[in-house]
């Protein structure tokens, strides 16, 4: 039991970007963190990977700073874990609960795999898992939608949840830069994770999907349930393609509730899509994120800010430190897993998307009825068709017997839309199927 007055002791394993900037704010707010609480937060140690390196960024007495990861999460009543990935991530929470330490996290890929083995373990000892930095950044919206919308029924999640594909998308679309400059100056600014192909095929924003997903509808989802698309196909073309149509590319996280006959079902994905460029999360530029939540009763929800960077995460995890070391003083523990509802998570080919498919085809009568006739036999009803001649790239005039088909669906299963999309590549009418999209939010 701790004593009235006694420091919470507060262990911080990792001291990167995020857990640089946890340790330079616990030291530099420490009066007004105290008073918050109502004791002060002791910074008892923060485990780094390598001895020896100069640690002066981390603003903190260099006594603290310790290879020994397992000895300092046994002397701390609250363990923050921003180190990242699977192991020893893991490993040093579960020993950190097994002392009796609730703990803090930013870790969506561990809580994405493994997060019912974290909540059994946080049950079993009495302690805190706290998460609020893993999803969004800065942004509050995983308390929000495990409390404060916990007595309304969430219907959909939609958001923009990975700054570094944001940035990448953006810059690609509004200054033409390459993609690879962009995914550099990404890493430089904090906002990439270690491996950037977590961030750029996507698996960072479905582990995000899957968080959020597992929240708002009381179901455990993982990252192995979400579909799964990263940007790295995303081409020059599409985003032309894109601007053609007044859309800009994003890539979407969506969490959708899905009714059906024998019961609802959730559908969570997370793919480039185009969406009108009035749309408001067609304004959310460089690293920002946004999410709309919609929820029976509240109706629509958004929530916007930095979802990225070494601050504002930072800000999440000392909220996630300041609310645990609240239930330690008080006595008692926030809310635990809730996943009583164990809705069946839906395969994407039954999810309900439109499609962008732009054809090079041969300029010739009956091309468009036989380009039709493959939608019409998958069930997919066409909602606009544009056809423009193509020019030749080099002197302006026309290239002969080209044309440019631009079809834009209505709603059908995604599944029969792919299938329409493998048909049309193999007729020899098709010269090239140029740019396939999903279109959101028309
Ligand atoms: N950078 C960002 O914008 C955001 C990061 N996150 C999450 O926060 C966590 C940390 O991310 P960053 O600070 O960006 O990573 P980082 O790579 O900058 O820092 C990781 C730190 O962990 C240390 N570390 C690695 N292995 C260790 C070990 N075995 N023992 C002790 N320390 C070890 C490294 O030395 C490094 O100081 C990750 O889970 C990441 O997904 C979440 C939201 C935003
Ligand atoms: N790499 C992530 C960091 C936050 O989770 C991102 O780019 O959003
Ligand atoms: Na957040």
């Amino acid at each position: 039991m701790d004593s009235e007055q006694s420091p919470i002791r507060v262990a911080l394993l990792g001291g990167g970007t995020v857990g640089g900037a946890v340790a330079r704010k616990l030291t530099s707010n420490a009066d007004a963190l105290a008073a918050r609480v109502g004791r002060p937060l002791e910074l008892v140690g923060i485990a780094v990977r390598r001895a020896g390196r100069d640690r002066s960024d981390l603003g903190v007495d260099p006594a603290l700073v310790t290879t020994d990861a397992e000895d300092l999460v046994a002397r701390a009543d609250i363990v923050v874990e921003v180190i990242g990935g699977f192991e020893p991530a893991r490993s040093l929470i579960l020993a950190a609960m097994e002392h009796g330490a609730s703990v803090v996290t930013a870790n969506k890929a561990l809580l994405a795999e493994d997060g019912p083995t974290l909540y059994a373990a946080a049950d079993a000892h009495g302690v805190d898992l706290y998460y609020e930095a893993s999803v969004a950044g800065a942004i509050p919206i995983l308390r929000p939608i495990h409390e404060s919308l916990a007595g309304d029924d969430v219907r959909s999640v939609l958001g923009i949840v990975n700054g570094t594909t944001n940035f990448v998308l953006d810059a690609m679309d509004s200054t033409g830069a390459g993609y690879s400059e962009t995914v550099e100056r990404a890493q430089a600014l904090g906002y990439a994770e270690a491996d950037p192909t977590a961030d750029l095929e996507g698996f960072d924003a479905a582990a995000k999907a899957a968080i959020l997903a597992s929240l708002a509808f009381h179901t455990r989802v993982s990252s192995a349930d979400v579909y799964r698309e990263g940007i790295s196909e995303v081409s020059a073309g599409d985003i032309e393609a894109a601007r053609e149509m007044d859309c800009v590319v994003k890539l979407l996280s969506i969490c959708e509730r899905v009714p059906g006959e024998d019961g609802d079902g959730v559908s969570v994905r997370v793919h480039p899509a185009m969406i009108p460029r009035s749309h408001p999360l067609a304004s959310v530029r460089e690293a920002f994120n946004a999410v709309f939540v919609d929820a029976a009763a509240a109706g629509e929800l958004m929530f916007y800010g930095q979802g990225a960077g070494g601050d504002p995460t930072a800000s999440a995890v000392l909220g996630d430190i300041v609310a645990v070391a609240r239930h330690r003083v008080a006595g008692g523990r926030g809310p635990g897993e809730t996943a009583y509802a164990d809705l069946p998570v839906l395969p994407m080919g039954d999810a309900l998307t439109r499609y962008h498919v732009s054809l090079d085809v041969a300029d010739e009568p009956g091309v468009l009825a036989k380009v039709a006739a493959v939608f019409a036999e998958q069930h997919v009803s066409i909602e606009t068709v544009r056809q423009q001649i193509i020019e030749d790239r080099d002197d302006g005039r026309e290239t002969r017997g080209r044309a440019q088909l631009i079809v834009v669906t209505h709603v059908a299963p995604d599944s029969a839309l792919a299938a329409t999309v493998d048909t049309l590549s193999a007729l020899p009418e098709v010269a090239e199927v140029t740019s396939v999209m999903r279109v959101v939010g028309f």
